[in-house]
């Protein structure tokens, strides 16, 4: 295969473009070939993962064999984790919030956060908050907490909530008697796995209580997200939402925070905002059955594992730069990280060696990291896989004005529309990068929807699954995350 065909294009349109990843100077087919054995066996283990949800070796954090559950998640079938009748309720649920909920404040952190995210930006965009009702559909504002424990930030939250109220009140004043004003309604949604998450749980307890206090201005609700195991493995979200009459969403079983953008836990946030539940899925399924075969030219996410994998163990190319072209794909790369480095950065192999593996994931966006990160992409360490994503076609996509013809610098970059400036800039950046062999490749998605949203996140979930084969890992534990986890504990208690 010479380099020009190095591009597995689907039948959606959606490709992977290797290139520069692939060939001489960069993973070669001999290198492939080498491990054409393992290759082999990766596949027919993730297949078994996909019949029986068995993956050797994979452990709970208990210690006890856990089944890995999430490539069912785009089947919507009875019986599975997505069921018609669990799409049904998220989706009504979604339709009860238009028109009647003001603002929703969804809490979590990692897998119980960034996947939400990734949806809310890719579909709201940056300024959904500061639009009207009418613009959003009747849907309300959304904002997100317990990504971090920082106290400005949680009190400027509750302050924004607080004034919002206040101004709807003054406005339902100016047009009609004060005691039929309604209350401004404010949504909580706790979304935490394990339900006690400190993170999560400190941001909502300050909010749920500072927000409670200005009943009936304000009216409060909560939906919480957690296991849904009960007696010996109860959590205490569940619990507390059992006590509270709070409805409730599950992290299924067998489904990682890291994995569970498919499940509930994503499909909530999508659910607030009119996200495209269906074609989110359709894409995510479409890309498993593109990945079901055994031929590595066809399989995105195995050719993706492969040529990572092998970048790293035989060319030193250790670190993943994940490079989004667009604003509002910067928290794909964020999602990313936590799905690469949770899943791959591992002391032992399965058989408990010391292996130390993993990619080190970076997050960079095109084109502001071109003028931050690209010269250390270009002149620094040669470890580096820089991961592209293009969006083919742009909703909305201004042709720059030729504004100052008399300006002959400003002239020249005008007359032609800001996705051909913003890919050019892409395809500069990969060709230099490729002239000086350092390695990289480009997903291309033909438009951003929830389509090829779900195609990608999907390849990326599946791809980690690969390369925990290839690097003989357990790709769905997180042990080394217990180590501060220990101490912090005692810490927290010392300071009551
Ligand atoms: O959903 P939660 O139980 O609150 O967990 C949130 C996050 O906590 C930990 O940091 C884990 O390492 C992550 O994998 C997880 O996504």
């Amino acid at each position: 295969m010479s380099n020009q065909e190095a591009i597995l294009t689907l039948s959606s349109g959606f490709s992977f473009d290797y290139n520069n990843l692939y060939g001489q100077g960069f993973v070669t087919r001999a290198d492939i070939e080498n491990i054409a054995d393992r290759l082999t066996a990766a596949h027919k283990a993730v297949n078994h993962m996909r019949a029986t949800g068995e993956v050797r070796g994979h452990l709970s954090k208990d210690g006890v064999p856990e089944k890995v559950l999430f490539s069912q998640l785009p089947y919507v079938e009875p019986g599975n984790l997505n069921t018609p009748s669990s799409i049904a309720r998220l989706k009504e649920f979604g339709q009860s919030l238009k028109n009647k909920v003001d603002a929703v404040i969804s809490f979590g952190i990692g897998g119980s956060y960034l996947g939400n995210k990734v949806l809310f930006d890719v579909h709201c965009g940056e300024f959904w908050n500061s639009k009207s009702k009418e613009q959003r559909q009747g849907y309300p504002k959304l904002y997100f907490s317990g990504n971090n424990i920082d106290p400005r930030r949680t009190t400027e939250l509750v302050a924004l909530i607080l004034h919002e109220a206040n101004s709807k009140t003054v406005h339902a004043d100016a047009c009609k008697a004060k005691t039929t004003s309604e209350p401004y309604k404010v949504l909580l949604i706790v979304i935490s796995k394990s339900g006690s998450t400190l993170d999560t749980m400190s941001n909502f307890m300050v909010a749920y209580d500072a927000l409670k206090k200005e009943a009936p201005a304000i009216a409060v609700e909560v939906v919480a997200v957690t296991d849904p195991a009960e007696k010996a493995n109860e959590t205490l979200l569940h619990k507390l939402a059992a006590q509270e009459g709070w409805p409730m969403f599950s992290v299924p079983d067998g489904v990682g925070g890291r994995f569970s953008v498919f499940s509930e836990v994503g499909l909530v946030t999508a659910a607030c905002i009119g996200f495209d539940i269906d074609a989110f899925l359709a894409g995510a399924q479409a890309m498993d059955k593109v990945c079901q075969t055994e031929d590595i030219w066809q399989n995105p996410a195995m050719l993706n594992a492969a040529l990572k994998y092998l970048a790293a163990e035989n060319y030193g190319r250790d670190i993943e730069v994940f490079m989004p072209y667009g604003d509002y794909l910067k928290s794909v790369a964020e999602w990313y990280i936590q799905l690469l480095a949770e899943s791959l950065g591992k002391r032992t192999d399965r058989e408990g060696r010391e292996v130390f593996y993993g990619r080190t994931p970076i997050v960079a966006v095109g084109t502001t990291d071109m003028h931050a990160q690209t010269q250390q992409h270009q002149d620094g360490k040669k470890n580096k896989v820089v991961q592209f994503v293009k969006v083919g076609k742009w909703a909305t996509d201004p042709v720059i004005p030729d504004v100052f013809p008399s300006a002959a610098k400003l002239s020249q970059i005008s007359g032609f529309p800001l996705s051909q400036a913003l890919d050019a800039a892409r395809e500069a950046n990969a060709a230099a990068l490729k002239n000086d062999g350092r390695f990289n490749a480009t997903f291309v998605l033909p438009e951003m929807n929830a389509y090829h949203l779900g195609e990608l996140l999907y390849l990326l979930a599946l791809s980690v699954a690969y390369e925990g084969e290839l690097a003989n890992v357990d790709a769905f534990d997180q042990p080394g995350v217990e180590a501060y986890k220990r101490l912090l504990g005692p810490l927290l208690r010392s300071l009551k």
